[in-house]
C-alpha cells in the first residue's frame, strides 16, 4: 500500500543489505512501509515518530510479538522474555526481571570498575601486536552480566569464556539464511537441517550452564567471600524471591530459567558490537580520541577512572557513545512486533495480526532529523537542541531493552578505561576498519585489527 511498493521490493527484506535496503525503500516509497509476504502484512517503520507512535503511544496495539517456528524451539516453547508473547506470565517475567535489574545496576559502580579492570589487563597482554577485540570484548559484557546475576559465585574464567562463545555462535547459527529458511517454508522442516542441529546442539549447552547456576544457588552454597547463596543483591538472588522489593517476583521454572537467557543472549553481544563500532569510528577519526582522552584527564586527573555516575561530567565520552550507538544500532531492526488488534499508524490502517518491524537504522539516518546522517559526529550531541527523541537505538515502549541502563554504563565505562589506557592505532600496513553494514539480528562490523598502544602517564 502507500506507494505500492512493488513485490520486487519485498524481496530486499530477506536480502544481506538488511536494514540499509530498507531504509531506501523506506526513502523510495514512503513511511510506514506496507508490504505481503507469505501472506502476511509486514509494515515497515523507518521514521522515529512512526516508532515512537508505535511501540510508546500504540503500545497496547503492539506489545506482541509474532510466532517463530525457531523462537518456540529455542524458548522452550514461548517462555521466553524477548521473543514470547504478550501474556499475563510475560508481564510477571517481565516486571520482575527488570525490577531484579534495576537494582542490581544500583551496585554496578564496583562491578564496572573490577570489570573495566581486567579488560584493560587483557588487552595489555597483547602487547604491540595487531588484535581483533571482538573475543575480549564479548567475554567482558558476558562476565558483566554473570556479575550481577551470581556476585561472587560465577563460574570459573573457562567456563565463562566457553558460555560465550556459545552464545555468540548461537545467534550467528540462527541468523544463517539456511536455518531462517525454516521459520518461512514450514515444507522444509522435514528435510535434515544440519544449521538446525547444531543450533539445537548450542541450546542445550546454554540451558546446561544456566540450570546448573540456578541449581546450585538454590541449594544455598556459600561464596568466596562468606556470602551465602544466593546473594539478595543479584540478579538471581532477586528472581529467585530473596529481595521482597522487586515487583512481581519471585520466578520459578521456565520462566526464571528463560528470563536468565535473555540477559545473555541480549546483552552480550549487542553491548560488544557497540564497543567495537566505537573502536571502529574512532580509528577512522584519531582526532576524537585525542579529545576525548583530553577531558579524561582534565575531568578525573591522573588517577580517576571513569564511572557510570560521570555521564555529566564526561559530555565528549558520552556523546562518542551515542554518536554511535545512533550510527550502528547494534539491533537496527529491533525484534519484530505484532499487531494485536487492528490499530493505525500514520494514519495507514494495520490489520490484527500483522508483523511491525522498526527500522531503528533508517531512523538514525532520517535526513529529515539529522544533520549530514552517514558522518561520525560526536559533537552534534553536544549542541543544545540535539534531536534525542529521535534516537531509539534501545526501542521504545513496553518492549524497550531491559538492559538499557547497564548497556548504556557499561559502554560508558569501558570505552574510557580504553581510551585512557591507550592510544588506538591501525595495523602498520595502515588498514582502517571497513565500516560498511551487513544484514543480521546484531550489527556486527567486518573483522578488523587494532594495535593499542599504551599511552604515557599525563
Ligand atoms: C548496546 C546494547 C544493547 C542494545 C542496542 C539493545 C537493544 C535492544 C532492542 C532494540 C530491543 C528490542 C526492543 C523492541 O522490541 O522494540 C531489545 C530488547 C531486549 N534487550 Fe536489549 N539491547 C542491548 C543490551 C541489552 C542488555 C545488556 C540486556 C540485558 C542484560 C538486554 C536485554 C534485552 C531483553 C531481555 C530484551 C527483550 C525485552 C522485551 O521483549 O520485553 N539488552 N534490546
Amino acid at each position: 500500500r502507500r506507494g505500492g511498493a512493488p513485490w520486487g521490493g519485498a524481496l530486499h527484506l530477506l536480502h544481506p543489505g538488511g536494514p540499509r535496503h530498507l531504509h531506501i525503500l523506506a526513502r523510495t516509497y514512503g513511511d510506514p512501509l506496507c508490504l505481503r509476504l507469505g501472506g502476511c502484512e509486514v509494515v515497515v517503520l523507518s521514521s522515529a515518530a512512526a516508532i515512537r507512535e508505535a511501540l510508546a503511544r500504540r503500545w497496547g496495539d503492539f506489545v506482541g510479538r509474532p510466532h517463530s517456528y525457531l523462537a518456540s524451539l529455542v524458548s522452550r516453547g514461548g517462555q521466553d522474555l524477548a521473543l514470547g508473547d504478550a501474556s499475563p506470565e510475560w508481564r510477571r517475567q517481565r516486571g520482575a526481571t527488570r525490577g531484579a535489574l534495576a537494582r542490581a545496576v544500583r551496585h554496578l559502580e564496583p562491578l564496572l570498575e573490577l570489570q573495566g579492570w581486567a579488560l584493560c589487563q587483557e588487552l595489555s597482554s597483547y602487547g604491540a601486536a595487531p588484535v581483533d577485540l571482538f573475543e575480549a570484548f564479548t567475554f567482558h559484557t558476558c562476565s558483566t552480566i554473570c556479575r550481577l546475576a551470581f556476585g561472587d559465585l560465577m563460574p570459573p574464567e573457562a567456563e565463562v569464556r566457553s558460555f560465550t562463545r556459545c552464545v555468540v555462535e548461537l545467534l550467528e547459527v540462527w541468523g544463517r539464511a539456511s536455518v531462517r529458511a525454516l521459520d518461512v517454508l514450514p515444507s522444509l522442516r522435514v528435510l535434515p537441517n544440519a544449521g538446525l542441529r547444531e543450533l539445537l546442539r548450542l541450546v542445550e549447552r546454554r540451558d546446561a550452564f544456566v540450570e546448573s547456576q540456578i541449581r546450585w544457588h538454590q541449594v544455598g552454597n556459600v561464596g568466596t567471600q562468606g556470602c551465602a547463596s544466593p546473594p539478595r543483591d543479584t540478579v538471581l538472588g532477586a528472581l529467585l524471591g530473596g529481595d521482597p522489593t522487586v515487583p512481581m517476583g519471585p520466578l520459578g521454572g521456565d520462566r526464571l530459567h528463560m528470563a536468565l537467557v535473555d540477559l545473555f543472549i541480549g546483552g552480550t553481544e549487542t553491548t560488544a558490537v557497540a564497543l567495537l563500532w566505537a573502536v571502529a569510528f574512532l580509528l577512522h577519526h584519531p582526532q576524537v580520541q585525542d579529545q576525548v582522552r583530553a577531558e579524561l584527564r582534565q575531568v578525573l586527573g591522573p588517577r580517576g577512572t571513569p564511572k557510570p555516575g560521570d555521564m555529566g561530567r564526561l559530555p565528549l565520552l558520552r556523546a562518542t557513545v551515542t554518536e554511535t550507538l545512533r550510527l550502528r544500532p547494534p539491533a537496527p531492526l529491533a525484534l519484530p512486533h505484532c499487531a494485536r488488534r487492528h490499530s493505525s499508524i500514520a494514519g495507514i490502517p494495520v490489520p490484527a495480526g500483522s508483523i511491525v518491524i522498526p527500522n531503528l537504522f533508517a531512523a538514525h539516518h532520517d535526513p529529515k532529523i539529522w544533520d549530514r546522517p552517514d558522518e561520525f559526529l560526536p559533537e552534534r550531541f553536544l549542541q543544545p537542541g540535539a534531536p534525542w527523541r529521535a534516537l531509539l537505538p534501545f526501542g521504545c515502549g513496553a518492549r524497550s531493552c531491559v538492559g538499557e541502563a547497564l548497556a548504556r554504563a557499561e559502554l560508558f565505562v569501558f570505552l574510557g578505561h580504553i581510551l585512557q589506557r591507550f592510544r588506538l592505532e591501525p595495523p602498520s600496513d595502515g588498514a582502517l576498519p571497513h565500516l560498511g553494514v551487513t544484514a543480521g539480528t546484531v550489527l556486527r562490523c567486518a573483522p578488523f585489527r587494532v594495535r593499542l598502544t599504551p599511552c604515557p602517564p599525563p
